[in-house]
């Protein structure tokens, strides 16, 4: 074939390498297609100009090259040989185009010429050392500052920069161009950009005493005691999305924290952007203030020279504005020393700095990309710098890492994350490992454990590491509470509320909470003042508007905020933002003048433009009733954080639940609270019933499912929190349907919970499809209560080990409704097989059984095999991606040759060879119900397919064999499939 040919037929897939590889590797294609004169210079230009994405780019050229013939076909393959990756080459056939054409025996007539022939190892002689050079062209007069800025455009990548120097240097004529070529000879010989070592390891000495001093203290704990990261960070679970093998599913992957910064789960290789997201308290700061440790103490991440710690929360104090150097020196370690050189560094190897921003969900701006800013010297709002930095336009391939809560992460900002790797708190043995490392007193610490076991609401709420972190905190109260240990939210942080109030100086009478009712008001009003308008730092003055008085401070619930105290005053935070909201709903709930629209506010999102008040504005008693504040709240409440607004109501509605309302009656007016009560109740009931109303009904032929958002999850939550029967019963009686599809809404083993106080009220059984979530062993234990009220549960990605499915299955076994479950992409064994198999000998209504992506072997087939054969009810039997080879399939067969009702079965990429299809083959000759059978990426020869078409023969139920992907030629495959139309390649 020719090249031309074979450029044409490949189009599509030439377009899905380059396109899809980086903005580098394209412009070294071209570099070496300039070099042999593949290319005109006015060619290069057009394609550059071509468009700004990629694929533009990629057919300009395609197009070209293809009408300059068949020379300019070969000369492409080997360039592409030259630049792409073997990865990107096995995509591609190149047949004998792929060698280099031979060199030129001419020298080359000119520099000018020069310059061009040798263009890709110029490029690559030069990097790194774009300003020295630029430096000699302008002190020898050749380069003008203008020429130096427009080379050095901060949107380029340094090997961009190169190839600007070139075609400035060839438009400047021949002497210019010679003076480049002998500067560059010299290159390797002098000094490069790089400031000379001691300049640079200076620099970054100071960096790493400067982040070592910020990070070894855990930031945001009670100021009491100086606790050394050190001794109490305990690793989270963190993951990313990947293709699960051989499908096109996403697979949730779990990764240590040194993955957070290489290639693993990228979903966008021309962004630097690493996006670290994950609910409130599940350790994002904490993870990102261990990083910065590991950094400066050498131990990780040494491939950066320098890393600069950002906090979101004091870039919100930036009114000033500033540039990108003025923000990484003044803000982050001013150099003693030779600034000029060290910044310049830092912009000719942006790939050797790290810039991390924790908590974007509190800067104060929302993401846009619209003001383009490049200047790394020119000021700028805070915002214009962060936002052009995430988008690459200022020192574009700095690799920037941000924290964030998931709603906070709008559609534009997702267009610049190169990947999202999501923090899903402590697993159990990471709970216990922080339990260890927080008590040394091994008695107590045995104790806290086997309470916590023994308490799986309160496990699994442990999860979230600021619950262990208060479970930790009030181990005393929590042994000594006996049965009557917490079960929700609000449970646990009454319980901190209580141990901090018991525990500070001050001592008052009454019960602990009337006693301090002054202080809780006043720390609230703070708290909401704060979270209305998006305000978590607070001054002396912020302080004083409220009436927070020194003891009030010293209950220990606000820490100083370092680094903004220092500038301008002290300054104070909550120990956490979900401290923070607790205050703001004991203020809610406490205070006599709060008015009900106050709550409609909280609860009633979707219904009415909500928004709380700006408290901080208003000297005079807020929140208090009058019409006309009423729209002001409204509005206000608007610009809140959704998500602070929605922990705060949950913890409304956990105040106002019966147990704990008898405490608050003492502090406040019991006729206010229970109206407060009835309000609450009334908006959950309505919020459910518009979730409900928005159920569309159902096509034909198909069953009437919702599809449950995020927000009905919180609603269930905050029923949850109310412990409230009656709210779930009366809400579940309203609910309509027979699928709850619950997909990608992040539920936790806590949510869990919240799910089955609700869902056992179902009237009807439903189908609860909890796929993509974060379940675990620790979620499935919740779930158990709500089993009875599912035909079919769906637990696709789940992490879900044996030891969750074995509970499972031991309460299944008596529920009379469960007939299906749905396992595929889980961590399950050949341990959990026999339990599967136990499962169907006993439950002869059982449907379908859905094991696939899962690390099952062919003894755990023989295991399961076991309960095929006395199934007198299974239809379909799913284990794709397993691992079961000839014996499995052997031991399934057999076990499903007496079936009567199985209707499909998929055994695809399971190691099967023709032994197993000999198997399969007396499977399909025996059955009367089997339509499907999924054979798909398996080792199957000719003769394997012989037995199954014999088979065939003889059996008329049989719809389609799917066989692709197997030992078979194309002639084979032909041949077969005009035998019976029933196989599938
Ligand atoms: N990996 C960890 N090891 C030990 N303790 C942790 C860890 N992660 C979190 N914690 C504890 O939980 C508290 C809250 O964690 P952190 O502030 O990091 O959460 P966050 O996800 O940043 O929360 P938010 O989004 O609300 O700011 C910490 O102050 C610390 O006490």
């Amino acid at each position: 074939m020719s090249a031309q040919c074979l450029l044409r037929s490949q189009r599509d897939q030439l377009i899905g390498v380059l396109a899809g590889g980086s903005q580098d590797t394209f412009h070294s294609l071209l570099d070496y297609l300039l070099a042999w004169e593949a290319l005109l210079q006015e060619d290069y230009e057009n394609v550059r100009a071509s468009g700004r994405t990629l694929s533009g780019a990629t057919r300009s050229l395609l197009d070209l090259v293809e009408g300059k013939g068949e020379a300019a076909c070969r000369l492409l393959f080997a360039a592409l040989n030259q630049v792409l990756a073997a990865s990107q080459k096995s995509h591609l056939s190149m047949e004998d185009f792929s060698s280099p054409p031979p060199l030129e025996t001419d020298p080359p007539s000119s520099a000018v010429q020069s310059l061009l022939r040798y263009r890709p190892s110029l490029v690559r002689k030069l990097h790194g050392h774009v300003a020295a050079t630029l430096k000699l062209l302008v002190d020898r007069g050749c380069f003008t500052q203008y020429d130096c800025d427009e080379v050095q455009l901060p949107v380029y990548t340094p090997s961009q920069q190169a190839r600007r120097l070139l075609d400035l240097t060839r438009m400047k004529g021949e002497d210019t161009a010679q003076l480049l070529l002998t500067t560059i000879q010299q290159l390797g010989k002098g000094p490069a950009d790089t400031p000379s070592g001691a300049i640079y390891l200076k620099y970054q000495k100071k960096l790493r005493t400067t982040v070592s001093a910020q990070s070894r203290f855990l930031s945001t704990y009670d100021r009491t005691d100086n606790i050394c990261l050190e001794d109490i960070y305990t690793d989270g679970v963190l993951e990313v999305s990947q293709n699960a093998c051989g499908t096109s599913d996403q697979k949730q992957c779990p990764i240590g924290l040194e993955d957070i910064l290489s290639s693993a789960g990228t979903v966008n290789e021309d962004a630097d952007t690493v996006l670290i997201s994950g609910e409130a308290g599940s350790g994002k700061s904490t993870l990102l203030q261990w990083l910065h440790l590991l950094w400066a103490s050498g131990r990780a991440f040494q491939e950066y020279l320098f890393v600069f710690p950002f906090s979101c929360r004091r870039l919100n104090f930036m009114e000033r504005e500033v540039s990108l150097r003025s923000l990484i020196f003044e803000h982050c370690c001013w150099p003693d020393a030779d600034q000029d050189q060290v910044f310049q560094f830092i912009l000719s190897h942006p790939e050797k700095t790290l810039l991390t921003f924790d908590g974007f969900d509190e800067f104060k701006f929302c993401f846009a990309d619209e003001k383009r800013h490049c200047s790394p010297t020119s000021p700028t709002g805070i915002q214009s710098v962060l936002f052009n930095l995430l988008q690459g336009n200022l020192l574009k391939s700095v690799c920037k890492v941000i924290t964030s809560r998931l709603e906070a992460v709008s559609a534009p900002l997702k267009k610049y994350i190169r990947k999202e790797a999501s923090l899903k708190g402590f697993s159990q043995q990471g709970i216990e490992s922080f339990i260890r490392k927080n008590h040394s007193d091994p008695t107590v610490t045995a104790r806290l454990i086997g309470s916590l076991q023994s308490n799986s609401a309160l496990f699994s709420l442990c999860h979230i590491p600021v619950f262990s972190w208060i479970v930790s905190r009030c181990h005393a109260e929590l042994l000594g509470q006996g049965s009557s240990s917490p079960q929700t939210m609000t449970d646990l942080y009454l319980m901190i509320l209580q141990h901090f109030l018991l525990h500070s100086a001050q001592s008052a009478a009454g019960s602990w909470i009337q006693g301090r009712v002054g202080t809780i008001l006043r720390l609230g009003k703070l708290a909401l003042d704060g979270l209305v308008s998006s305000c978590y730092v607070f001054s002396t003055q912020d302080l004083k508007q409220a009436q927070v008085a020194e003891e009030d401070i010293s209950t220990g619930f606000l820490s100083t905020s370092k680094n903004i105290s220092s500038q301008s005053g002290k300054h104070y935070e909550f120990l956490h933002i979900t401290v923070q909201c607790f205050f703001a709903s004991l203020f809610i709930v406490i205070n006599d003048n709060i008015d009900h629209f106050i709550i409609a506010a909280l609860f009633c999102s979707g219904t009415k433009k909500s928004a709380l008040a700006s408290v901080r504005t208003c000297p005079e008693p807020c929140f208090l009733s009058t019409s006309r504040q009423e729209s002001r709240v409204q509005t206000l409440l608007q610009k809140a954080e959704r998500p602070n607004l929605q922990i705060t109501a949950s913890f409304v509605a956990g105040l106002l639940s019966q147990r704990h309302r008898s405490a608050l009656l003492e502090s406040c007016q019991p006729a206010k609270l229970a109206r407060k009560h009835d309000y609450v109740k009334k908006y959950l009931s309505k919020g459910m019933l518009k979730h409900f109303k928005s159920i569309p009904p159902p096509l034909k032929g198909e069953k009437k499912s919702m599809h449950a958002m995020p927000e009905f999850v919180w609603l269930i939550k905050c029923i949850y929190e109310m412990q409230n029967s009656d709210l779930a019963k009366d809400a579940m009686a309203k609910l309509e349907v027979e699928h709850l599809k619950l997909t990608y809404c992040n539920i936790g083993p806590a949510e869990c919970t919240a799910l089955a106080f609700v869902l056992r009220h179902l009237k009807k059984p439903v189908g609860l499809q909890l796929d993509c979530n974060s379940v675990g062993d620790a979620g499935i234990e919740q779930l158990l209560p709500c089993l009875e009220k599912c035909h079919a549960i769906y637990l696709r990605n789940n992490n879900i080990s044996d030891e969750g499915i074995c509970r499972l299955l031991e309460k299944g076994i008596h529920c009379p409704s469960f007939q299906k479950i749905a396992l595929f992409n889980n961590n399950l064994t050949n341990e959990c097989t026999k339990h599967f198999a136990k499962l169907l000998k006993q439950k002869q209504n059982f449907l379908s059984l859905r094991l696939g992506n899962n690390h099952i072997t062919e003894e755990g087939a023989e295991q399961l095999a076991e309960g095929l054969r006395e199934s007198s009810s299974l239809q379909y039997l799913g284990l794709w991606g397993n691992k079961i080879g000839d014996k499995g399939a052997e031991a399934l067969a057999r076990a499903l040759q007496s079936s009567r009702t199985l209707v499909w079965l998929s055994l695809v990429d399971n190691n099967i060879g023709s032994v197993g299809a000999h198997a399969l083959a007396g499977l399909i000759q025996g059955s009367v119900s089997l339509e499907e059978l999924w054979l798909t990426n398996n080792h199957i020869t000719r003769q394997g397919v012989q037995y199954l078409l014999e088979a065939l023969e003889k059996n008329t139920t049989v719809k389609s064999v799917w066989l692709r992907g197997n030992k078979l030629s194309t002639e084979e495959v032909e041949e077969l499939t005009q035998i019976d139309r029933r196989l599938t390649f």
